[in-house]
């Protein structure tokens, strides 16, 4: 059972019609053979009984029942077909959505331990693996089970002692296949790793070509891929070269089998125990009988590699999502209480404590790598605190329903992503349902408007994938719009660190002023200036919060903050964490 639910991606229900309507059309092409077999025994009465005559009667009518029944076999093959093919593929795309839904319901912690190529290999090669084990391989592997089973009972009936020479080698290759599962499980993993290993370093190839280009490491990059080719091809000769011979094996053990029921039948028959006609049978069904249980044996060992894709998408639906079920408070001010948090085992951030009142601009400062961007998304709660608790209106965030949550905060990163879309869609995040005018007026706000109308389509203009056909400073400014237009209480502000031109950056300040009122925001600040009106500014240094206060006040404690404005000065460099 474990086995289909992998090999259905935990659904499967999804096999039940598939296999029902191969079953059927596999039980209608039975009753062609055994007409043929009643066919050839009408005529070989005539030899074996001299004196009697053929009876073409019977013989028109066993005819007849070929004909329908093939007819049958035609009109039972399509429904079959299309079942098959049909729930497939929607088996496929509702696990890839389900899968894909998953993904965003997981903490950003889990991800970040799993390589986006095995992610990406995942989402399209495995299910791909699946809905051939659907569509192909399950149905046929019990559709082809149907034809022997029934033959063998039925021959049993007819002759016992040449029902066992048929079959008495079935179960040594049965056994064959079972042994051999655990080095099966452990190829196939093999394969699987380097095939996800490839996709990676292709991905990475692909990510990072432009630093490839530029510093010219085609030959070391490469070869870094060439070796994750050339060592999927060393698995996939390994998995095929091992496993070739046991199904090899399997099937030879079969046809041994008709080897030796027809050297039993006819010493059977020369001994006078066993009748021609009964012999002629056993040779039409066993001959065919032959085909449905190579097509059963191969499919298992093809079925086994299938399933431990389906087993690796199982597991990773089974990844417990982030829990909480609180809708979030009223208020919106936000607290670190003894914080501390490390994305690994070393923390990062250390029994942080601090008060950001709703409606209060707090800057968080400090050097490169100090914990400012991990507070920022220990608030959005891509991550949960090792210790102590953020609140947000008084009440947990770790307790909190994260889409609940999402919903109360706007996020404007450095890396702004834009999808592959127009203008008008990439706002229109913020607010699914926003209206033109509420796009054109959230963009006016945020300073892009007049950069979008002189786009060749204003705000139909397709953005390239990542925002590629724009430049940093616009990407910004749009994303600004977004959270303008999502008017969440709360917004989290990671300040370009990249210098802008001078009108670039005066526009993005006019759009950051126009997002912040009347909020609570909390900033990363790279260039003090920006800041120095700010209700508090924490002075963050290895994960500890060192100082707080407004400007002035940490101007005369003389410490890190008046050290960092100082070198700001000085250095007329206004970024302090580049
Ligand atoms: N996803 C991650 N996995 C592991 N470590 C991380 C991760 N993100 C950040 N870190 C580490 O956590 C520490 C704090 O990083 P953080 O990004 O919060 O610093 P920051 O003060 O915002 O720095 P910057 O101003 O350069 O952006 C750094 O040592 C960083 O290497």
């Amino acid at each position: 059972m474990n086995m289909l639910r992998n090999i259905t991606a935990g659904n499967p229900r999804a096999l039940i019609r598939p296999v029902l309507y191969t079953t059927l059309a596999n039980l209608i092409g039975i009753v062609p053979f055994v007409l043929l077999v009643e066919a050839i025994r009408l005529i070989f009465q005539t030899f074996t009984n001299p004196g009697t005559t053929l009876d073409t009667t019977r013989l028109w009518w066993v005819c007849g029942g070929i004909a329908v029944s093939l007819v049958l076999l035609y009109i039972s093959e399509v429904p079959a077909y299309r079942a098959q093919y049909r729930i497939a593929y929607s088996a496929a795309a509702d696990g890839r959505a389900r899968l894909a839904e998953h993904l965003r319901k997981l903490s950003l912690g889990f991800l970040n331990k799993r390589d986006p190529g095995d992610l990406a290999n995942m989402m399209m090669g495995d299910f791909t693996l699946l809905e051939h084990g659907i569509s192909h391989l399950v149905p046929q592997m019990l559709g082809a089970i149907v034809m022997p089973l029934l033959a063998l009972v039925g021959l049993s009936v007819l002759d016992w002692r040449m029902a066992l020479s048929l079959f008495a080698a079935l179960p040594v290759a049965i056994l064959l296949l079972l042994l051999t599962t655990r080095l099966q499980r452990r190829l196939g993993a093999q394969h699987m790793r380097a095939k996800i290993d490839a996709a990676n370093r292709f991905q990475e190839y692909l990510n990072g070509i432009h630093v490839i280009k530029a510093y010219n490491l085609s030959g070391e990059r490469f070869a870094r891929l060439e070796f994750s080719f050339k060592e999927l091809m060393r698995q996939s000769i390994r998995l095929e070269g091992l496993l070739g011979p046991i199904v090899l094996t399997a099937i030879a053990c079969i046809r041994a089998g008709l080897t030796f029921m027809v050297i039993v039948g006819v010493h059977l028959l020369l001994g006078g125990s066993l009748d021609l006609m009964t012999f002629v049978a056993f040779l039409i069904i066993g001959t065919r009988i032959f085909e449905p249980l190579t097509i059963a044996l191969v499919g298992y060992a093809e079925f086994r590699y299938h399933e431990q894709a389906g087993e690796r998408i199982v597991q990773l639906l089974q990844e417990p999502v982030m829990q909480g079920d609180r809708q979030p408070a009223a208020g919106h001010d936000i607290e670190f209480r003894e914080v501390t948090f490390g994305y690994l085992e070393q923390p990062v951030l250390q029994n942080v404590s601090l008060s950001m009142p709703t409606g209060s601009f707090t800057a968080l400062v400090g050097p490169s790598g100090s914990g400012k961007s991990t507070m920022l998304r220990l608030i959005a709660r891509f991550y949960d605190p090792n210790q102590g608790t953020v609140t947000m209106g008084g009440e947990a965030i770790h307790a909190m329903d994260p889409e609940a949550l999402l919903q109360k905060v706007s996020m404007v990163f450095q890396d702004v992503y834009l999808f592959q879309d127009t203008i008008a869609n990439n706002i229109r995040f913020g607010k699914a349902d926003a209206t033109r005018e509420e796009i054109e007026s959230a963009a006016r706000l945020a300073c892009c408007h007049d950069f979008i109308m002189k786009l060749p389509d204003g705000y139909d203009t397709l953005v390239g994938e990542g925002g590629s056909t724009l430049s940093g400073g616009e990407k910004q400014r749009i994303s600004i719009a977004r959270a303008i237009l999502k008017d969440a209480p709360v917004v989290l502000l990671d300040e370009a660190t990249a210098s802008l031109d001078p009108e670039n950056e005066a526009e993005i300040q006019k759009a950051i002023d126009q997002l912040v009122q009347g909020r609570t925001v909390i900033v990363i600040a790279h260039r003090l200036k920006t800041v120095r009106h700010a209700d508090q500014i924490a002075v963050l240094d290895q994960g500890q919060i060192v100082e707080t206060g407004r400007h002035e006040e940490l101007l005369s404690l003389n410490g890190l903050y008046a050290r960092l404005w100082g070198r700001q000065h000085e250095t007329g460099e206004w970024s302090i964490s580049s």
